[in-house]
């Protein structure tokens, strides 16, 4: 028995990668982005949370995937296998585990605390870091999974009902009933086909172990379950399951972005009534507005001329950044240090503390931020999230995140200091979401400065209310914020900002040696983002939301048709696919919209969107010298 398994080792590990790169266990599933997960008031609203429990082979993940796959309307979906959470294992355990004398059915044999925390952190919207459990070498191994961002959480394994802890953390409750005879034979079949054993040694371990754990632990919990499901033929009751949870998800939708810009408008009168200068309005805001010297104001002049050239633009948003971002480094700490001069005399100097600082770009347009953010701090690490507007809802979606590591690390995150940087804010609903994704990473508030050229006096007062600990850096304060109708694509700085600041990203971020054309700087972003998600082929898959976006690689066949129809087409192309952006579209549309301003003088397609005036134009497009 020990001769043949130990001679199963290397012919497993093989086997097991090849079945791990097909698995969608422990991935944030993300089709079309994430809507705000959270209130009006920045609180996270819970994600919606299934336990399935069962006998070993019984069908769970099976079913799990089928409600994955039910669901795919929904843009976050996690399966969380208990499989990852079986405890560590010591050398004589693991010699134990190959000899199959080990018990791995008891509920000891699973890390129950830890994967209640997880799966509390998940359910309350938190970043969660979970342990790699490798089959092949019946041990835990050495490094973890980074998981962020589901809205709805599968949650299968043998002992799923067990705990008391984690049966309060589930929304609704699963078991899937199976016969043993067929359990042992689809086990029989998954074990050697996929895990690499040999039938005596399974049925070795079924004997001792598996059955009567079944019998004794894994079968009672059933009495838990709020619905038992069947284990084969189960096709209607998986149909009525996914209603179910439909209907609750539904219930949960969450559309705020005019109530957020109503209530920054009345909280920002009820102060302007009380103040007796402009500044006073905001006094307890935590916000930093940089002196308005004549030659800040002569930037903002040049950056607001609708008749500026785009170089021009492009010297002084850069300019401007750098100032900014001056300012807001005086913001973060610093600590006395002594240095020796090359004449051997020592300095009392100041230096940063050793908080790492970050930068972290809202795409759209953060990016040039980026620039004068190195300029100050030449190895700052820089992040990104990609947040657009739902043209449907005009709600922000949350497309993809990349942000670094030592945000992703729950150790190292609480003394993370985050530069958020986006180029204006308007109803504040982005910036709203960026800050809601830090804090769930375990950023807190004062560690976060949002650096912005421009923000609407109604955006300021809605972000502080909801988090007033973060502060604020802008060169300006513009006065009005008003819903209008602008084009799909809109000139207008604003909400309304489109795909076009992917590409003004991608004017910042990628090098001109890899800028061949408009097409491939959308490409470059998407399978930048996709990729830096995407991990490394393991035995255990992982993680992360994981957008669609790479489905945009290949899609270059749209017509090239003229007239609103086509926009029309385009719309509803959006609709049919649940706001998938895709590489041919992000493109066309912006022909289009140049086009058309040529041909009529005006921008067909239009959509309501929330527009800062006087403003200072859509950088987008300006870093484009997109027509509009
Ligand atoms: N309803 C079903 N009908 C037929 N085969 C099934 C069904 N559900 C699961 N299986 C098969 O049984 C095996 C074990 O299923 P799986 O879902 O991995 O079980 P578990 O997660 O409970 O261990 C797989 O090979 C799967 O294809
Ligand atoms: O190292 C290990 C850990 C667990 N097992 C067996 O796995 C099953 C549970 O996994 P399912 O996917 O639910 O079948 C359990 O019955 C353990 O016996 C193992 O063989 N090696």
């Amino acid at each position: 028995m020990s001769t043949q398994a130990t001679s199963q080792r290397p012919r497993m590990s093989r086997r097991r990668t090849q079945a791990a790169s097909r698995t969608d266990k422990n991935v944030v599933m993300a089709s079309h982005g994430r809507a705000p997960w959270y209130g009006p008031d920045g609180k996270n609203i819970e994600a919606y949370v299934i336990g399935i429990a069962g006998g070993s082979a019984s069908g769970k993940t099976s079913v799990a995937r089928a409600i994955l796959s039910a669901l795919n309307y929904i843009p976050t979906v996690l399966i969380l296998s208990q499989d990852s959470f079986y405890c560590a294992h010591t050398p004589e355990e693991v010699e134990r585990a190959f000899r199959n004398e080990l018990d791995l059915d008891h509920p000891d044999s699973i890390d129950m605390t830890l994967f209640a925390r997880c799966v509390r952190d998940l359910k309350q919207g938190r970043a969660t870091e979970i342990p790699v459990y490798s089959f092949v070498h019946h041990q835990r191994m050495p490094e973890k999974k980074y998981i962020y961002g589901a809205s709805v959480i599968i949650v299968e394994g043998i002992m799923a009902l067990q705990s008391e802890e984690l049966r309060r953390l589930y929304d609704l409750k699963v078991f899937v009933n199976c016969d043993s005879d067929l359990m042992l034979a689809r086990r029989i079949i998954r074990d050697t086909k996929e895990r690499g054993r040999d039938v005596e040694g399974i049925l070795d371990q079924y004997l001792r172990f598996v059955k009567s754990s079944y019998d004794n632990f894994v079968q009672p919990s059933s009495r838990y379950a709020d619905i038992i499901v069947p284990g084969f033929s189960n096709q209607v009751a998986i149909e009525l399951l996914v209603t179910h949870i439909k209907g609750q998800i539904d219930s949960r939708s969450l559309r705020f972005r005019n109530v957020l810009a109503r209530m920054g408008q009345e909280e920002g009168d009820k102060a302007k009534a009380k103040s007796t200068c402009p500044t006073e309005e905001f006094q307890d805001h935590n916000l930093v507005l940089l002196e308005q010297t004549n030659q800040l104001l002569g930037i903002m002049t040049i950056l607001r001329d609708e008749e500026t050239e785009r170089g021009d633009f492009i010297f002084y948003t850069d300019r401007l950044a750098t100032l900014v971002v001056e300012k807001a480094l005086t913001l973060t700490p610093f600590q006395p240090t002594t240095i020796t001069t090359p004449l051997g005399v020592e300095y009392h100097g100041m230096a940063p503390t050793t908080d790492p600082l970050v930068g972290v770009s809202i795409l759209r347009s953060g990016g040039p931020f980026s620039y004068g953010l190195r300029r100050v701090i030449r190895d700052v690490q820089i992040g990104a999230m990609l947040i657009q507007s739902d043209p449907k809802t005009g709600e922000p979606l949350l497309l993809s995140s990349d942000l670094p590591q030592c945000i992703k690390s729950r150790q190292e995150s609480e003394c993370v200091r985050v530069l958020l940087l986006d180029s204006q804010m308007g109803t504040g609903a982005a910036a709203m979401m960026a800050i809601r994704v830090l804090l769930d990473h375990g950023i807190p508030q004062p560690n976060i400065i949002l650096l912005t050229f421009l923000v609407a006096r109604q955006g300021l007062h809605s972000l502080h209310r909801v988090f007033p600990q973060v502060r604020i850096v802008t060169a300006a304060v513009d006065q009005d914020l008003h819903e209008a109708q602008v084009p799909l694509h809109s000139p207008v700085m604003g909400e309304a900002i489109g795909e076009a600041d992917l590409a003004v990203h991608l004017v910042n971020e990628v090098s001109s040696s890899e800028r061949t054309s408009e097409y491939d700087l959308v490409g470059h972003l998407v399978n930048e983002l996709s990729n830096s998600e995407r991990t490394s082929e393991g035995e255990e898959e992982t993680t992360i939301v994981e957008s669609d976006m790479n489905e945009m690689n290949g899609m270059n066949d749209m017509d090239e048709r003229d007239g609103r129809d086509e926009m029309d087409d385009n719309v509803l192309k959006l609709e049919q696919t649940e706001f998938r952006i895709q590489r041919s579209k992000v493109m066309e549309d912006l022909k289009f919209s140049r086009k058309h301003k040529n041909e009529r003088g005006i921008s067909p397609t239009l959509k309501r969107a929330w527009v800062v005036s006087p403003g200072m134009g859509h950088i987008g497009f300006v870093f484009l010298d997109v027509e509009v």
